[in-house]
Protein backbone atom coordinates (compact mmCIF):
# COMPACT_ATOMS: atom_id res chain seq x y z
CA UNK A 1 0.00 0.00 0.00
CA UNK A 2 1.74 3.23 -1.25
CA UNK A 3 0.00 5.69 1.55
CA UNK A 4 -1.02 8.39 -1.06
CA UNK A 5 -4.23 9.42 -2.08
CA UNK A 6 -5.08 11.18 -5.16
CA UNK A 7 -8.85 11.93 -4.68
CA UNK A 8 -11.70 12.36 -2.58
CA UNK A 9 -13.51 10.08 -4.30
CA UNK A 10 -11.49 7.60 -6.25
CA UNK A 11 -13.35 3.85 -5.28
CA UNK A 12 -12.03 3.03 -2.05
CA UNK A 13 -9.95 0.09 -0.99
CA UNK A 14 -8.80 0.64 2.03
CA UNK A 15 -9.88 2.50 5.27
CA UNK A 16 -8.95 3.25 8.96
CA UNK A 17 -11.58 3.59 11.51
CA UNK A 18 -12.01 3.24 14.84
CA UNK A 19 -15.29 1.50 16.78
CA UNK A 20 -15.87 3.86 19.91
CA UNK A 21 -15.15 1.69 23.01
CA UNK A 22 -14.64 2.96 26.70
CA UNK A 23 -13.03 6.36 26.13
CA UNK A 24 -16.76 7.43 25.62
CA UNK A 25 -17.93 6.46 28.86
CA UNK A 26 -15.63 9.02 30.05
CA UNK A 27 -17.84 11.74 28.88
CA UNK A 28 -19.85 13.53 31.39
CA UNK A 29 -21.98 16.45 31.64
CA UNK A 30 -19.13 18.06 33.36
CA UNK A 31 -16.03 17.56 30.78
CA UNK A 32 -17.83 16.65 27.40
CA UNK A 33 -17.21 20.66 26.39
CA UNK A 34 -13.32 19.98 27.30
CA UNK A 35 -13.76 16.87 25.28
CA UNK A 36 -15.58 18.62 22.09
CA UNK A 37 -18.59 16.55 22.84
CA UNK A 38 -22.35 18.10 22.41
CA UNK A 39 -23.90 15.61 24.56
CA UNK A 40 -23.29 12.49 26.73
CA UNK A 41 -23.39 9.71 23.98
CA UNK A 42 -24.97 6.22 24.87
CA UNK A 43 -21.94 4.27 23.86
CA UNK A 44 -23.54 0.49 23.27
CA UNK A 45 -26.49 2.28 20.26
CA UNK A 46 -23.12 4.68 19.37
CA UNK A 47 -21.34 0.83 18.57
CA UNK A 48 -24.52 -0.27 17.10
CA UNK A 49 -24.54 2.67 14.82
CA UNK A 50 -20.46 2.46 13.78
CA UNK A 51 -20.82 -1.25 13.09
CA UNK A 52 -23.86 -0.42 10.32
CA UNK A 53 -21.50 2.56 8.92
CA UNK A 54 -18.26 0.15 8.59
CA UNK A 55 -20.19 -2.94 7.43
CA UNK A 56 -21.72 -0.71 5.05
CA UNK A 57 -18.42 0.09 3.74
CA UNK A 58 -17.22 -3.72 3.41
CA UNK A 59 -20.32 -4.74 1.82
CA UNK A 60 -20.55 -2.29 -0.55
CA UNK A 61 -17.23 -1.54 -1.95
CA UNK A 62 -15.43 -4.62 -0.77
CA UNK A 63 -12.59 -2.52 0.85
CA UNK A 64 -10.80 -3.20 3.53
CA UNK A 65 -11.58 -1.49 7.01
CA UNK A 66 -8.89 -1.58 9.38
CA UNK A 67 -9.70 -1.14 12.54
CA UNK A 68 -7.24 1.09 15.46
CA UNK A 69 -7.35 -1.47 17.91
CA UNK A 70 -5.98 -3.71 16.16
CA UNK A 71 -2.98 -1.97 14.47
CA UNK A 72 -2.42 -0.73 17.62
CA UNK A 73 -2.02 -3.91 19.27
CA UNK A 74 0.06 -5.11 17.00
CA UNK A 75 2.65 -2.67 17.62
CA UNK A 76 2.01 -2.46 21.22
CA UNK A 77 3.88 -5.95 21.40
CA UNK A 78 7.27 -4.46 21.33
CA UNK A 79 8.25 -3.58 24.92
CA UNK A 80 10.25 0.01 23.72
CA UNK A 81 7.56 1.44 21.76
CA UNK A 82 4.93 0.35 24.43
CA UNK A 83 7.26 2.04 27.08
CA UNK A 84 7.85 4.87 25.56
CA UNK A 85 4.05 5.11 24.51
CA UNK A 86 3.01 4.82 28.39
CA UNK A 87 5.78 7.46 29.21
CA UNK A 88 4.41 9.86 27.35
CA UNK A 89 0.70 9.82 28.46
CA UNK A 90 1.96 9.62 31.86
CA UNK A 91 3.64 12.86 31.17
CA UNK A 92 0.70 15.47 31.69
CA UNK A 93 -0.45 13.90 35.08
CA UNK A 94 3.86 13.75 35.65
CA UNK A 95 3.43 10.32 36.38
CA UNK A 96 5.74 9.04 33.80
CA UNK A 97 7.81 7.00 36.15
CA UNK A 98 4.66 4.72 36.94
CA UNK A 99 5.32 3.32 33.09
CA UNK A 100 7.12 0.24 34.09
CA UNK A 101 4.61 -0.50 37.02
CA UNK A 102 2.27 -0.16 34.67
CA UNK A 103 3.44 -2.53 32.11
CA UNK A 104 4.11 -5.36 34.86
CA UNK A 105 0.76 -5.55 35.90
CA UNK A 106 -1.20 -4.90 32.52
CA UNK A 107 -1.32 -6.98 29.43
CA UNK A 108 -0.70 -5.74 25.75
CA UNK A 109 -4.70 -5.39 25.15
CA UNK A 110 -5.35 -3.94 27.94
CA UNK A 111 -2.61 -1.19 27.52
CA UNK A 112 -4.31 -0.90 24.36
CA UNK A 113 -7.21 0.14 26.11
CA UNK A 114 -5.62 2.37 28.70
CA UNK A 115 -3.86 4.24 25.39
CA UNK A 116 -7.48 5.02 24.09
CA UNK A 117 -9.71 5.41 26.94
CA UNK A 118 -7.51 6.48 29.61
CA UNK A 119 -6.95 5.63 33.16
CA UNK A 120 -8.22 7.52 36.77
CA UNK A 121 -6.11 7.29 39.84
CA UNK A 122 -8.57 4.80 41.72
CA UNK A 123 -7.88 2.39 39.01
CA UNK A 124 -4.42 3.02 39.37
CA UNK A 125 -4.44 2.64 42.72
CA UNK A 126 -6.01 -0.78 42.49
CA UNK A 127 -3.06 -2.43 40.84
CA UNK A 128 -0.72 -0.40 42.91
CA UNK A 129 -1.82 0.09 46.22
CA UNK A 130 1.42 1.55 47.45
CA UNK A 131 1.45 4.03 44.33
CA UNK A 132 1.97 8.09 45.72
CA UNK A 133 -0.21 10.22 43.01
CA UNK A 134 0.89 13.33 45.06
CA UNK A 135 -1.71 16.00 44.74
CA UNK A 136 -3.95 14.20 41.88
CA UNK A 137 -7.48 13.07 43.60
CA UNK A 138 -8.63 9.47 42.84
CA UNK A 139 -11.01 11.22 40.10
CA UNK A 140 -8.61 12.78 37.70
CA UNK A 141 -6.86 11.20 35.00
CA UNK A 142 -3.47 9.61 35.07
CA UNK A 143 -3.88 9.33 31.30
CA UNK A 144 -6.51 10.98 29.81
CA UNK A 145 -9.42 9.77 27.53
CA UNK A 146 -9.40 9.93 23.88
CA UNK A 147 -13.40 10.26 23.07
CA UNK A 148 -12.84 11.84 19.86
CA UNK A 149 -10.78 8.60 18.32
CA UNK A 150 -13.85 7.72 16.18
CA UNK A 151 -12.71 11.04 13.91
CA UNK A 152 -9.83 9.13 12.26
CA UNK A 153 -9.65 11.84 9.64
CA UNK A 154 -8.06 14.14 12.04
CA UNK A 155 -5.29 12.85 13.49
CA UNK A 156 -3.58 12.49 9.93
CA UNK A 157 -4.24 13.21 6.64
CA UNK A 158 -3.23 11.94 3.34
CA UNK A 159 -2.06 13.19 0.67
CA UNK A 160 -0.75 13.02 -3.07
CA UNK A 161 2.55 13.54 -2.01
CA UNK A 162 2.76 12.18 1.35
CA UNK A 163 1.28 12.24 4.71
CA UNK A 164 0.59 14.84 7.37
CA UNK A 165 0.82 13.53 11.15
CA UNK A 166 -1.41 16.68 12.81
CA UNK A 167 -0.63 18.76 15.36
CA UNK A 168 -4.29 19.02 17.53
CA UNK A 169 -5.05 21.87 18.97
CA UNK A 170 -7.13 21.16 21.35
CA UNK A 171 -5.95 19.54 24.30
CA UNK A 172 -8.51 17.09 24.22
CA UNK A 173 -7.54 15.25 21.27
CA UNK A 174 -3.76 15.91 21.30
CA UNK A 175 -2.81 12.50 22.18
CA UNK A 176 -4.37 10.76 19.20
CA UNK A 177 -1.93 12.06 16.46
CA UNK A 178 0.90 10.66 18.34
CA UNK A 179 -0.85 7.35 18.46
CA UNK A 180 -1.72 7.36 14.79
CA UNK A 181 2.07 8.36 14.27
CA UNK A 182 3.46 5.77 16.27
CA UNK A 183 1.50 2.73 14.11
CA UNK A 184 2.44 3.92 10.73
CA UNK A 185 5.42 4.69 11.22
CA UNK A 186 6.16 1.35 13.17
CA UNK A 187 3.49 -1.06 11.83
CA UNK A 188 4.86 -3.86 9.40
CA UNK A 189 2.42 -3.40 7.01
CA UNK A 190 2.99 0.55 6.88
CA UNK A 191 5.98 1.51 7.92
CA UNK A 192 8.05 1.25 4.23
CA UNK A 193 5.58 3.33 3.08
CA UNK A 194 5.29 6.42 4.91
CA UNK A 195 6.65 9.58 3.30
CA UNK A 196 6.14 12.11 6.02
CA UNK A 197 5.39 15.67 5.27
CA UNK A 198 5.05 16.85 8.51
CA UNK A 199 6.08 17.87 11.39
CA UNK A 200 9.35 19.00 10.52
CA UNK A 201 12.28 17.55 12.04
CA UNK A 202 13.37 19.52 15.26
CA UNK A 203 9.64 20.81 16.07
CA UNK A 204 8.99 20.07 19.32
CA UNK A 205 5.87 21.63 19.49
CA UNK A 206 4.97 22.06 15.95
CA UNK A 207 1.94 24.60 14.76
CA UNK A 208 -1.11 22.77 14.81
CA UNK A 209 -2.78 21.25 11.49
CA UNK A 210 -5.56 18.81 11.73
CA UNK A 211 -6.78 16.39 8.73
CA UNK A 212 -10.13 17.40 8.86
CA UNK A 213 -8.89 20.88 7.06
CA UNK A 214 -7.01 18.70 4.13
CA UNK A 215 -9.02 18.43 0.92
CA UNK A 216 -7.24 17.29 -2.12
CA UNK A 217 -8.87 19.01 -4.83
CA UNK A 218 -7.24 17.34 -8.11
CA UNK A 219 -4.11 15.80 -8.25
CA UNK A 220 -1.91 18.46 -8.32
CA UNK A 221 -3.91 20.92 -6.08
CA UNK A 222 -4.52 20.75 -2.84
CA UNK A 223 -6.65 22.79 -0.11
CA UNK A 224 -5.86 23.20 3.45
CA UNK A 225 -8.41 25.67 5.95
CA UNK A 226 -7.18 28.33 7.77
CA UNK A 227 -9.37 27.38 10.97
CA UNK A 228 -10.09 27.07 14.13
CA UNK A 229 -7.61 24.04 14.61
CA UNK A 230 -5.00 24.60 11.65
CA UNK A 231 -2.68 27.90 11.93
CA UNK A 232 -1.63 29.88 9.10
CA UNK A 233 2.11 28.69 10.05
CA UNK A 234 1.42 25.00 9.91
CA UNK A 235 -0.08 25.24 6.19
CA UNK A 236 3.16 26.92 5.57
CA UNK A 237 5.20 24.16 6.46
CA UNK A 238 2.70 21.52 4.96
CA UNK A 239 2.64 23.86 1.89
CA UNK A 240 6.23 23.75 1.17
CA UNK A 241 6.56 19.88 2.50
CA UNK A 242 4.11 19.39 -0.21
CA UNK A 243 5.43 21.43 -2.96
CA UNK A 244 9.07 20.38 -2.68
CA UNK A 245 7.92 16.70 -2.80
CA UNK A 246 6.98 17.35 -6.24
CA UNK A 247 3.57 15.91 -6.94
CA UNK A 248 0.91 18.58 -6.03
CA UNK A 249 1.60 22.24 -7.55
CA UNK A 250 -0.60 24.05 -5.69
CA UNK A 251 -1.68 24.45 -2.21
CA UNK A 252 -4.40 26.78 -1.54
CA UNK A 253 -5.13 28.00 2.16
CA UNK A 254 -8.91 28.65 2.85
CA UNK A 255 -9.72 30.55 5.35
CA UNK A 256 -13.01 29.82 7.35
CA UNK A 257 -14.65 32.02 10.16
CA UNK A 258 -13.30 30.87 13.63
CA UNK A 259 -16.37 28.94 14.34
CA UNK A 260 -17.60 25.55 16.31
CA UNK A 261 -19.75 24.87 13.55
CA UNK A 262 -16.62 25.57 11.10
CA UNK A 263 -14.11 24.10 12.77
CA UNK A 264 -12.49 22.16 9.75
CA UNK A 265 -12.76 22.32 5.93
CA UNK A 266 -14.34 19.18 5.43
CA UNK A 267 -17.75 20.95 7.66
CA UNK A 268 -18.38 23.30 4.65
CA UNK A 269 -17.58 21.22 1.72
CA UNK A 270 -16.65 17.92 0.14
CA UNK A 271 -15.55 16.79 -3.38
CA UNK A 272 -18.23 14.06 -5.03
CA UNK A 273 -16.21 13.38 -8.20
CA UNK A 274 -14.43 15.17 -10.90
CA UNK A 275 -16.59 18.20 -11.01
CA UNK A 276 -19.14 18.04 -7.90
CA UNK A 277 -18.99 19.43 -4.43
CA UNK A 278 -20.70 19.56 -2.11
CA UNK A 279 -21.36 22.57 0.33
CA UNK A 280 -22.97 24.51 2.92
CA UNK A 281 -23.73 27.87 0.60
CA UNK A 282 -23.29 30.19 3.82
CA UNK A 283 -20.05 29.39 4.00
CA UNK A 284 -18.89 29.38 0.46
CA UNK A 285 -20.12 33.39 0.66
CA UNK A 286 -18.10 33.78 4.40
CA UNK A 287 -15.07 32.91 2.92
CA UNK A 288 -13.49 35.73 1.00
CA UNK A 289 -9.88 35.28 1.44
CA UNK A 290 -7.65 32.65 -0.10
CA UNK A 291 -3.95 32.03 -0.63
CA UNK A 292 -2.12 30.10 -3.49
CA UNK A 293 1.35 28.44 -2.41
CA UNK A 294 3.21 27.59 -5.34
CA UNK A 295 6.94 26.80 -5.64
CA UNK A 296 9.60 29.36 -6.63
CA UNK A 297 12.15 26.90 -7.04
CA UNK A 298 13.92 24.02 -5.72
CA UNK A 299 17.77 22.49 -5.32
CA UNK A 300 17.76 19.58 -3.60
CA UNK A 301 16.61 20.09 0.27
CA UNK A 302 16.63 24.20 -0.17
CA UNK A 303 12.82 24.63 -1.02
CA UNK A 304 11.38 28.44 -2.24
CA UNK A 305 7.92 28.62 -2.40
CA UNK A 306 5.45 31.97 -3.10
CA UNK A 307 2.59 32.75 -1.14
CA UNK A 308 -0.20 35.21 -3.08
CA UNK A 309 -3.18 36.35 -1.69
CA UNK A 310 -5.97 35.75 -3.81
CA UNK A 311 -8.73 37.82 -2.33
CA UNK A 312 -10.71 35.00 -3.55
CA UNK A 313 -14.07 33.58 -2.10
CA UNK A 314 -14.03 29.61 -2.22
CA UNK A 315 -16.04 29.29 -5.03
CA UNK A 316 -14.26 31.12 -7.24
CA UNK A 317 -11.10 28.76 -6.31
CA UNK A 318 -12.84 25.83 -6.71
CA UNK A 319 -14.42 26.79 -10.12
CA UNK A 320 -10.49 27.58 -10.92
CA UNK A 321 -8.97 24.05 -9.67
CA UNK A 322 -12.05 22.00 -10.52
CA UNK A 323 -13.30 22.68 -14.78
CA UNK A 324 -17.00 22.19 -15.45
CA UNK A 325 -17.63 22.63 -11.39
CA UNK A 326 -21.16 21.67 -10.21
CA UNK A 327 -21.72 22.80 -6.99
CA UNK A 328 -24.33 20.89 -5.31
CA UNK A 329 -26.02 22.65 -1.79
CA UNK A 330 -26.75 21.20 1.53
CA UNK A 331 -30.48 21.60 2.29
CA UNK A 332 -31.60 21.31 -0.88
CA UNK A 333 -31.86 24.98 -1.59
CA UNK A 334 -33.54 25.98 1.48
CA UNK A 335 -31.21 28.30 4.25
CA UNK A 336 -32.94 26.95 7.13
CA UNK A 337 -32.75 23.24 6.61
CA UNK A 338 -29.09 24.06 5.20
CA UNK A 339 -28.01 25.26 8.51
CA UNK A 340 -29.89 22.96 10.76
CA UNK A 341 -27.89 20.19 8.62
CA UNK A 342 -24.98 21.59 8.82
CA UNK A 343 -24.90 21.66 12.32
CA UNK A 344 -25.03 17.92 11.72
CA UNK A 345 -22.23 17.88 9.16
CA UNK A 346 -24.44 17.42 6.04
CA UNK A 347 -21.89 18.74 3.98
CA UNK A 348 -19.74 15.92 5.52
CA UNK A 349 -20.29 12.79 3.05
CA UNK A 350 -17.81 9.82 3.08
CA UNK A 351 -17.38 9.08 -1.15
CA UNK A 352 -16.65 5.68 -1.26
CA UNK A 353 -16.42 6.05 -5.43
CA UNK A 354 -17.35 8.77 -7.81
CA UNK A 355 -20.61 9.80 -7.22
CA UNK A 356 -21.13 7.65 -4.53
CA UNK A 357 -21.09 8.80 -0.97
CA UNK A 358 -22.66 7.49 2.97
CA UNK A 359 -24.31 10.42 4.19
CA UNK A 360 -26.39 10.80 8.11
CA UNK A 361 -30.03 9.67 7.44
CA UNK A 362 -31.29 12.82 9.57
CA UNK A 363 -30.00 15.18 6.73
CA UNK A 364 -32.41 14.35 4.28
CA UNK A 365 -32.97 17.45 2.23
CA UNK A 366 -29.20 16.87 1.57
CA UNK A 367 -29.82 13.61 0.82
CA UNK A 368 -32.98 14.67 -1.32
CA UNK A 369 -30.82 17.24 -3.22
CA UNK A 370 -27.57 14.70 -3.74
CA UNK A 371 -30.06 12.20 -5.28
CA UNK A 372 -32.05 14.33 -7.80
CA UNK A 373 -28.42 15.44 -8.51
CA UNK A 374 -27.76 11.75 -9.90
CA UNK A 375 -25.41 10.75 -6.83
CA UNK A 376 -26.24 7.28 -4.86
CA UNK A 377 -27.08 8.26 -1.35
CA UNK A 378 -26.18 5.35 1.49
CA UNK A 379 -27.56 5.99 4.43
CA UNK A 380 -26.54 5.30 8.00
CA UNK A 381 -27.78 5.68 11.77
CA UNK A 382 -26.82 9.05 13.31
CA UNK A 383 -28.66 9.37 16.45
CA UNK A 384 -25.39 9.07 19.12
CA UNK A 385 -22.76 9.03 16.18
CA UNK A 386 -23.41 13.10 15.48
CA UNK A 387 -23.22 13.82 18.89
CA UNK A 388 -19.56 14.31 18.68
CA UNK A 389 -20.35 17.24 16.03
CA UNK A 390 -18.52 14.79 12.99
CA UNK A 391 -19.81 13.16 9.66
CA UNK A 392 -19.09 10.51 7.72
CA UNK A 393 -16.11 11.85 6.36
CA UNK A 394 -14.55 12.72 9.84
CA UNK A 395 -14.89 8.98 10.47
CA UNK A 396 -13.15 7.64 7.89
CA UNK A 397 -9.34 7.86 7.10
CA UNK A 398 -8.89 6.43 3.52
CA UNK A 399 -5.64 4.88 2.63
CA UNK A 400 -6.14 3.57 -0.61
CA UNK A 401 -8.14 4.54 -3.44
CA UNK A 402 -8.34 3.42 -7.07
CA UNK A 403 -6.45 6.46 -8.95
CA UNK A 404 -8.13 8.63 -10.61
N1 LIG B 1 -13.06 16.35 10.28
C1 LIG B 1 -13.97 16.76 11.12
N2 LIG B 1 -14.85 17.66 10.75
N3 LIG B 1 -13.98 16.24 12.37
C2 LIG B 1 -14.93 16.52 13.35
C3 LIG B 1 -14.38 16.24 14.72
C4 LIG B 1 -15.37 16.46 15.83
C5 LIG B 1 -14.73 16.43 17.19
N4 LIG B 1 -15.68 16.34 18.24
C6 LIG B 1 -13.89 17.68 17.42
O1 LIG B 1 -14.43 18.65 17.86
O2 LIG B 1 -12.71 17.69 17.20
Amino acid sequence: MNLRINSEFGTLRAVLMHRPGKEIDRLTPYNKEFLLFEDVPYLEALQKEHDTFSNLIKETTGATVYQLRELLIRVLYDQQILVQLMRESLKRAGLSHLAGDILERYSTAECATILTAGLKIHELKKKLPSMNAGELMDSAFAIAPCPNLYFQRDPMALTPGGIIFSSMKMEGRQREANLLRTIFENHPEFKDHVNTLYPINGHDTPPSIEGGDVIILSNEAVAIGNSERTDEKAIYHAAKALLGEGTVKRVYEVHLPKKRQFMHLDTVFTVLDENLVLAYPDAMNAVLQTSLYTLKDAQGDRVNIKREVLKESLLTVLEREIPHLEVLSTGNGNQEYAMREQWFDGANVFAVGPRRVISYNRNIHTNRALRNMGVEVLEIPSSELSRGLGGPRCMTMPLSRARV
